[in-house]
C-alpha cells in the first residue's frame, strides 16, 4: 500500500455526539480508520479523545450516564444496531487500556481466557498454540516462554502490558484500540511497545490515543486531532507534524497550549 492509494476503510464513524448526562463530549466527530494504517488521536487533557475512542467498541456502554448518537460502522455493518453483539463486537475490536490490567491469573490463562469464553480453541493443543502465537505476535514470548504458569500480575509493568496487547490478540481481532499504552510504562518498555505496533500494523487496524505527540509521530500514519469535543483535523501523520492546516492544530503541535 502507498501513500497515494486510497487505503481500505476498516470503521467509519458519522457525525457522533457522546454526552455523559449534560455534559457535551464529543461534538459531530466524523472520521474513517483505515485498515492498514495506525491512527493517533491526539490533543489537549479533556479534549475527548478516551471517550471517542470507547465509541468505537461501545465501551461507553458501560457508563450508565453516557449517551451516543451517530453512526459507527465496522466493515459497513452499524455497530449500534440492536443486532450487534456486543461481546462480539469487543473481540472484534479489542482494547488496551492506559494501565496494564491482567487478570490475577497466570500468564497462560490470561491469554487463554477470551478464547475459551469465545469457544475458539476446545482443544488443549489447540489453546497451546494459540497462547504461544499471540504471546509471539505481542513480542513476549521468548521472554515469558519458561514460565507460562507464573502469575501475569509478577511481570515487569511493560511485560504486563505486551501480555494484555496478547491477551487481546488471542481472540483474533480486526481493530485494535490503545488508550495510552504507554504512559505507565519507562522509556525502554515504551519503545518495546512502539516497535511492536510497527509489527503489527497491517495484521489489524490500529488506533492508539496519546499525550505524547513525538510518540503520534513515530507509530502513526494517519493523525486525528481533537479540541473541544471537535475532531479539528485529520490527515496524513507528517502533514498534521509539518503542515497543519488548522490555526488550532498548529498551535497545539508548536506546543501553545496542551
Ligand atoms: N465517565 C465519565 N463521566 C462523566 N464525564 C466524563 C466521563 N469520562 C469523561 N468525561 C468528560 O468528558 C470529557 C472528555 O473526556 P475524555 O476523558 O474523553 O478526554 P481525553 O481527551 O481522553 O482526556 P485525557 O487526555 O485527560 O485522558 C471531559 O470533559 C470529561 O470530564
Amino acid at each position: 500500500m502507498t501513500d497515494n492509494s486510497l487505503p481500505a476503510t476498516k470503521m467509519s464513524a458519522r457525525d457522533v455526539h457522546v454526552y455523559y448526562g449534560a455534559t457535551h463530549a464529543i461534538k459531530g466527530v466524523s472520521i474513517d480508520v483505515d485498515q492498514e494504517n495506525v491512527t493517533a488521536f491526539i490533543g489537549p487533557s479533556g479534549c475527548g479523545k478516551s471517550t471517542f475512542l470507547r465509541t468505537l467498541n461501545r465501551m461507553n456502554d458501560t457508563i450508565p450516564i453516557a449517551r451516543v448518537e451517530g453512526d459507527i460502522t465496522l466493515d459497513g455493518e452499524n455497530i449500534y444496531s440492536p443486532a450487534m453483539d456486543v461481546v462480539q463486537l469487543r473481540a472484534r475490536v479489542g482494547m488496551v487500556f492506559q494501565k496494564p490490567n491482567p487478570f490475577p491469573k497466570s500468564i497462560y490463562e490470561n491469554v487463554a481466557y477470551g478464547p475459551r469464553i469465545h469457544g475458539l480453541a476446545p482443544v488443549k493443543s489447540d489453546m497451546d498454540r494459540v497462547v504461544e502465537q499471540s504471546l509471539r505476535r505481542a513480542g513476549l514470548w521468548e521472554e515469558v516462554k519458561d514460565r507460562l504458569h507464573d502469575s501475569g500480575t509478577a511481570l515487569s509493568g511493560g511485560q504486563q502490558q505486551r501480555l494484555c496487547i496478547a491477551r487481546a490478540i488471542a481472540v483474533d481481532p480486526e481493530v485494535i484500540l490503545m488508550d495510552e499504552p504507554c504512559s505507565a510504562l519507562d522509556p525502554i518498555a515504551t519503545a518495546k511497545i512502539e516497535e511492536l505496533i510497527h509489527e503489527l500494523r497491517g495484521r489489524y487496524a490500529i488506533v492508539i490515543v496519546t499525550h505524547n505527540m513525538q510518540q503520534a509521530a513515530r507509530v502513526s500514519q494517519r493523525t486525528a486531532f481533537f479540541h473541544l469535543g471537535h475532531l479539528v483535523e485529520y490527515g496524513v501523520t507528517s502533514d498534521i507534524f509539518t503542515n497543519p492546516r488548522q490555526e488550532r492544530t498548529k498551535d497545539y503541535i508548536t506546543g501553545r497550549y496542551g
